[in-house]
C-alpha cells in the first residue's frame, strides 16, 4: 500500500466555483518555453480548466522564443500571458535525464509574480479533470505537491533505481541501512501549490548558483530547496502515469482528478501508441479523454467572455490555422 499521505483535511468535494471572470489573488500557471507543439498542451489545460468550471485564471509564463501567433491563441483561450527571462543552471557536467529539462529552471521565475498570493503550477502536458480550486485553501507556509516515482528507465542513473527503491512501495526494497536514513519524500515537480516571494525568488537564484546540476534539473532542485516545507498531497492530484503499470495497487483511476502524460510516448498530441505500455486500455482511454477536451469547441473561449484587456479575439479559422498539425488522430479506445 501507498505510504500514508497526510491528506491535510482535503475534502476533494471543494465547491464548484462560480465561473472564473476578474482578477483573483489566486491563479494556476504553467509554462511554455519554444514554438512547437505544446502550445497544445496549453490550450488543453485552458480547457480542461474551464470544463471543471475553475474559479482562477490561467496563467502562461513564456519564454521569449514562444511565437505571437502562439500567445494570441492563449490570449483568445483566456490565459495571461506572462514574458520570463529564462534561467539556466550554473555551468555543469551533468547530463539531465531529458536535455531539454535545462530550460524547466525558468520556472522558478513564477515565484516573482507577486501580484498572486498563491498559484498552483501545472505541466502544459497535464490535465485537469475535477475541480481542485479547494488546493488554493491550503495553509500558509507549505509546498504542496504529489509524490513521484522512481521506477521508470528516466530513473536509471539514480542510487534510487539501481537499489530498485522506490518511495510509492517503501516496505518492498528497503532502504539499505548502511546508506544512512531513506531519502526525504521527494515530489514529481509536474504540479505544485507555492506562494510567490520575491525574497523567495531572490533566495532560489542565490542558491541555484552554489548547487550542482543533477539528473531531474529543478525538479531535483525544488526538492533540496523545500525539503522542511515539502508537504505531500494525494496522487489523485497528479497522477505520475508511470504509477498506472509500477504501482496500481496505489491508483484508484476513478477517483484522480489531475492526470500528468509524462509517460515516453504519452503526450497526447504526439501520440503514436507505439512505445512501451502505450498500448494499455487506460492510458489509450486517458489519451481520448485529453483529446475530448482539446477537440471539444464548446469548450473554447466566447470572443465576448474575454475580458483579458489585452486580448485580441480571433475568428476560428485564423486560430486553428495558427495551431500546429495534431501528431495524429486518436481513434476512441475499443469498447472496454
Ligand atoms: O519544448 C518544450 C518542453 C517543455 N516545455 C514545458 O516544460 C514542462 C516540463 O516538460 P515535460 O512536461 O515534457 O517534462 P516531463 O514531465 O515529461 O518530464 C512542460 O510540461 C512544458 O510546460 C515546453 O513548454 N516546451
Ligand atoms: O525537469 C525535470 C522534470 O521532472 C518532472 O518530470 C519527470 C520526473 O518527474 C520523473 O520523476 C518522472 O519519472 C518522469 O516521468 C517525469 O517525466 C516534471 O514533471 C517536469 O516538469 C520537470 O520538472
Ligand atoms: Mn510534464
Amino acid at each position: 500500500m501507498a505510504p500514508e499521505v497526510p491528506v491535510n483535511g482535503f475534502s476533494g468535494k471543494g465547491k464548484v466555483s462560480a465561473p472564473n471572470t476578474g482578477y483573483s489573488k489566486r491563479a494556476y500557471v504553467t509554462f511554455l518555453a519554444g514554438n512547437g507543439d505544446y502550445v497544445m498542451g496549453v490550450v488543453g489545460l485552458a480547457k480542461g480548466l474551464r470544463k471543471v468550471n475553475s474559479a482562477y485564471r490561467l496563467v502562461v509564463a513564456v519564454l521569449p522564443d514562444v511565437p505571437e501567433d502562439h500567445r494570441k491563441i492563449l490570449r483568445s483561450q483566456g490565459c495571461i500571458i506572462r514574458e520570463i527571462e529564462p534561467i539556466y543552471p550554473p555551468e555543469h557536467q551533468t547530463q539531465f535525464a531529458m536535455a531539454y529539462y535545462v530550460i524547466n529552471y525558468s520556472k522558478l521565475r513564477m515565484w516573482n509574480f507577486e501580484e498572486f498570493s498563491k498559484m498552483l503550477y501545472l505541466d502544459a502536458d497535464i490535465q485537469v479533470y475535477d475541480n481542485i480550486d479547494h488546493l488554493f485553501d491550503t495553509p500558509d507556509g507549505y509546498f504542496y505537491a504529489v509524490m513521484d516515482c522512481f521506477c521508470e528507465k528516466t530513473w536509471s542513473h539514480s542510487l534510487q533505481y539501481s537499489i530498485g527503491y522506490c518511495q510509492q512501495c517503501p516496505e518492498k526494497v528497503t532502504w539499505p541501512a548502511k546508506m544512512g536514513s531513506p531519502p526525504p519524500l521527494y515530489f514529481n515537480a509536474g504540479m505544485y501549490v507555492f506562494e510567490p516571494s520575491r525574497l523567495t525568488f531572490e533566495n532560489l537564484l542565490e542558491t541555484l548558483q552554489i548547487t550542482q546540476p543533477t539528473l531531474f534539473a529543478e525538479q531535483d532542485f525544488l526538492n533540496m530547496y523545500f525539503q522542511k516545507v515539502y508537504k505531500p498531497i494525494p496522487l489523485v492530484y497528479n497522477l505520475v502515469m508511470a504509477m498506472l503499470w509500477r504501482h496500481p495497487e496505489n491508483v484508484e483511476l476513478d477517483k484522480v482528478k489531475v492526470v500528468h502524460y509524462c509517460a515516453a510516448g504519452s503526450k497526447p498530441w504526439r501520440y503514436t501508441g507505439k512505445e512501451e505500455n502505450m498500448d494499455r486500455e487506460d492510458v489509450k482511454m486517458l489519451v481520448a479523454k485529453w483529446w475530448d477536451i482539446y477537440n471539444d469547441e464548446s469548450l473554447d473561449l466566447k470572443a465576448e467572455e474575454n475580458t483579458l484587456p489585452e486580448g485580441d479575439s480571433f475568428s476560428r479559422s485564423s486560430i486553428m490555422a495558427a495551431m500546429p498539425e495534431p501528431a495524429i488522430y486518436i481513434p476512441a479506445p475499443s469498447a472496454a
